[in-house]
């Protein structure tokens, strides 16, 4: 920069008498001074502290670390300025040195008189016009401003004129630079080229960072504001405010619209589809320094695999997540129960078998004990014997000396007599051997008997015990179920319980009128001009059997749980109803794939038993066909009781695997009226009604659930004038278009919340009362044709299919009873 002496003086004085306070305005170097000392501050509010003050210490030393990244062109700086002071010049700057010494004492004197005078060029030269002014008018002296950071941590302001370099002290005086210091720290950032440069560009070289991490975001009520991702010790997102002239901490709302935090969050939500609420991604990605490998990981630890897979209803609120995660909860505490169940189990089952095997012990020794007293009894018997073989002996000698009778000769012998005593006094001691044996034997035996009786004792006990915390479990168990099913309800009530698809039929037409644009919308074009339609889901022309099947699949596990489920399709003839519903055997529909899909949670529940019930009906011509009944031609009839509505002597099969339903459906399908008109060569001329009811009977819970899975295949929509209908076909037209008529009568009164809904309009409408009239989930799949010819018919079937959306059918509710007869195990 180009200076007058004088003003480099003001400047000085300026600086010196500002310098207590700030030098923010000096440029990056002399923007320092707070203090002379850096000092290091530690933790994250001190972080943020500096971070927000761009031309405050913090960001002081961001720019001279960044000047310290750069090693090469330092040590250049270094090296040139001491070639300079090595200079055969030196004498010549020493005295200019003086010189300006001597101009600045003149300059002192005159400073108490002209202060004012010169306080106002302080101002003039800090302000851009004035200073062109002056330059021009005076001499100019070339003069660098620069910033030195000591290794000690403290900043100096120095001025560099020609190779003379001074610096301000602590003191605020002019001191010579000393030449050690080239080595002891470094300059930063000098080359501004006036003041007034300098005082915007602390704003604006803080404010412009251009490379990857510079973003802008429009901010309501602010305008457009540049932002800049700082890597600091941990990433911080902030936003240069210009009136305050700092970075501030950006709102987690307005950060979620910065590239960079934009771009992470996409990578982290394309690889977790079940994560919806990009602000919490972008709390995460706060937490984990913005690094979306880490944030994934932590959701995958959090939440497991279930993260990988979209959530049912894809663009789910936050509510939604929320409950999908309790869900996720209750899945988890519901499997520790099962866990803490199946050992509960496996303890009772170890105390029933120490409990039969002490059991096992005690008859055993209750045979022992037995057989010692059969023992005891025989030798007892003995010595009864014995005794009575003595006394015998001893009776056979007594006559031998009759106390009258002269002494004769003993009948016994002495001998023998001898032998006899000696074989009683062994038997007597035998005897009183063998009693105290088994007396001991005995003693024993009732100390383990009672020993037995206490084990077997604490053993009941423990097993009532273990039966008390095993039932606890199990009704916990059964709480946490009927919490987690009924979470899941609430979710797909939160979704509606009336769900609308729209199905393009596969053509070959080559400017079909059809275009899906989004997930949720469909676009038909007539005669250049465009309307839009918005469903739950648009299935395009390219959509399988599997993705159109993917939509209903949350509705139909309703089934099992107890609700009333129906799956409609409606549209014109020819437009791929029968092929969604139905399909083919290679590509089968939606009817089959429910059921295989209810078949495979039945058989999945092993604590809840089902039995499911197939029936099928034809609606031809305003008249009921049981499709199954062995005696055709009987008429049937609808019944209403309450809110339920049956059809007496409709024939029903319980059927146990997809074999049976696949049978059973045939047969239904060889004898529904199919003719062919001239849009479709295999046109259903009736409306095909399938209903699978499901009863389910839990073990655990007790409970019993009842759900019916209504399909239901309408007849095509169709202009007589097209179809060329005649006689029979003709009849069978009207009667197909009377009774979509009344349904679309029953929609549009049900959208407006009328006080009367023509149910009973048609044998249609009447027969799906229950499906339509709140308590149950409805699925509508509209299907249009995309040609050219039908893009009347197609923009009627998507008007129909927007009423039905429209439709708010209430709350569905859940056919579960307590068993009759039936306690819960
Ligand atoms: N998405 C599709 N992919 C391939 N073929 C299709 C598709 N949709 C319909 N089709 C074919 O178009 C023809 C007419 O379809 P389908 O019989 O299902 O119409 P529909 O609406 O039931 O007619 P109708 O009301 O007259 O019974 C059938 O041959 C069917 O195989």
């Amino acid at each position: 920069m180009n200076i007058r002496p004088e003003i480099l003086h003001t400047l000085l004085c300026h600086s010196s008498a500002s310098q207590s306070h700030s030098e923010l305005r000096m440029g990056s170097g002399a923007s320092v001074s707070e203090g002379p000392r850096l000092e290091r501050q530690e933790g994250g509010e001190a972080e943020a502290m500096r971070a927000s003050t761009p031309a405050g210490r913090s960001d002081t030393t961001l720019q001279a670390e960044e000047e310290a990244a750069k090693p090469e062109s330092h040590t250049l700086e270094v090296q040139s300025l001491k070639s300079e002071e090595m200079s055969p010049q030196k004498e010549e700057k020493k005295e200019e040195e003086k010189r300006e010494k001597e101009r600045e004492e003149e300059e002192e004197e005159e400073e108490g008189k002209e202060e004012e005078v010169k306080e106002e060029t302080t101002r003039t030269v800090l302000s851009p016009a004035p200073v062109a002014e002056s330059v021009s008018e005076s001499e100019e002296l070339s003069l660098d401003f620069e910033s030195f950071l000591h290794n000690n941590g403290t900043l100096y302001s120095c001025f560099n004129h020609h190779g003379n370099r001074v610096y301000v002290d602590e003191a605020h005086k002019l001191q010579p630079f000393p030449k050690e210091w080239f080595s002891q720290g470094h300059f930063i950032s000098p080359n501004t080229e006036t003041s007034t440069q300098l005082q915007t560009q602390t704003s604006s070289q803080t404010a412009v960072r251009e490379d990857d991490r510079t973003g802008s975001i429009y901010i309501q009520g602010k305008g457009t504001v540049m932002t800049y991702m700082f890597e600091e010790r941990v990433n911080v997102c902030r936003f240069w405010d210009p009136h305050s002239g700092l970075w501030l901490l950006l709102p987690l709302q307005w950060e979620i619209n910065v590239e960079f935090v934009k771009d992470r969050v996409q990578r982290v939500m394309s690889t977790l589809p079940g994560l919806v609420d990009q602000k919490e991604i972008t709390a995460a990605l706060r937490q984990c320094n913005y690094d979306p490998d880490e944030v994934i990981s932590l959701y995958l630890t959090m939440f497991g695999e279930i993260l990988l897979q979209v959530p049912p209803g894809g663009d789910q609120n936050y509510a939604d997540l929320n409950s999908f995660r309790a869900l996720l909860e209750r899945d988890r505490v519901i499997e520790d129960l099962k866990q803490k169940l199946q050992t509960k189990e496996k303890d009772a089952d170890n105390l029933f078998q120490r409990n039969s095997y002490l059991a096992r012990e005690v008859r055993y020794l209750s045979e022992v004990v037995q057989h010692l007293n059969q023992k005891l009894a025989e030798l007892e018997a003995d010595q009864q014997e014995a005794r009575e073989k003595i006394r015998s002996l001893l009776h056979r000698r007594a006559p031998a000396v009759p106390p009258t009778k002269t002494v004769t000769k003993s009948s016994v012998e002495p001998d023998l007599l001898r032998q006899v005593s000696r074989l009683t006094r062994e038997l007597n001691v035998s005897n009183k051997q063998l009693r105290s044996t088994v007396h001991q034997t005995l003693n024993d035996m009732k100390n383990q008997l009672e020993q037995l009786k206490g084990a077997v004792g604490k053993l009941a006990q423990g097993e009532l015990e273990a039966a008390g915390e095993v039932e606890e479990l199990r009704s916990l168990y059964r709480k946490e179920a009927v919490e987690r099913k009924s979470l899941y309800n609430k979710l797909l009530e939160l979704q509606g319980n009336i769900r609308v698809f729209c199905r393009c039929r596969k053509s070959s037409s080559s400017n079909p009128c059809v275009e899906k644009t989004e997930d949720q919308e469909v676009v038909v074009v007539q005669k250049g001009s465009k309307k839009r339609f918005q469903f739950d889901k648009v299935f395009s022309q390219s959509s399988s059997q599997d993705d159109v099947f993917a939509g209903t699949l949350p509705v139909i596990t309703s089934c099992v749980d107890g609700y009333n489920v129906c799956i409609l399709a409606y549209g014109q003839t020819g437009s791929g109803k029968t092929f969604t519903m139905m399909g083919n055997k290679e590509n089968p529909g939606v009817n089959i794939r429910s059921i295989r899909e209810l078949l495979r949670i039945c058989a999945e529940k092993d604590k809840v038993s089902y039995t499911l019930k197939i029936s099928m009906l034809e609606i031809y011509n305003e008249t009921l066909n049981d499709l199954l009944t062995k005696n055709p031609g009987a008429a049937l009839d609808i019944r209403v009781q309450g809110k339920s509505v049956s059809v007496p002597g409709l024939t029903q099969i319980q059927v146990q695997t997809e074999a049976d339903i696949l049978n059973v459906m045939e047969t239904g399908e060889k004898n529904r009226k199919i003719a062919s008109t001239k849009m479709n060569t295999q046109s259903s001329r009736s409306h095909l009604v399938v209903a699978l009811e499901v009863e389910g009977s839990d073990e655990v819970s007790g409970l019993t659930s009842r759900g019916t899975l209504t399909l239901c295949d309408l007849a095509g929509s169709e202009r007589i004038s097209k179809t060329e209908a005649e006689g029979q076909r003709l009849v069978e037209a009207a009667a197909i278009n009377k009774s979509l008529t009344a349904l679309g009568q029953v929609f549009s009164a049900l959208k407006c919340n009328a006080l009367h809904v023509p149910f009973r309009n048609s044998k249609l409408t009447h027969l799906l009362q229950p499906c339509l009239s709140g308590d149950a989930k409805c699925c509508v799949f509209v299907n249009v044709s995309p040609d050219s010819k039908d893009v009347t018919e197609t923009l009627s079937t998507l008007q129909f299919g927007s009423t039905i959306r429209q439709v708010s059918l209430g709350k569905a509710t859940q056919n579960v009873v307590p068993a009759k007869n039936k306690t819960a195990k």
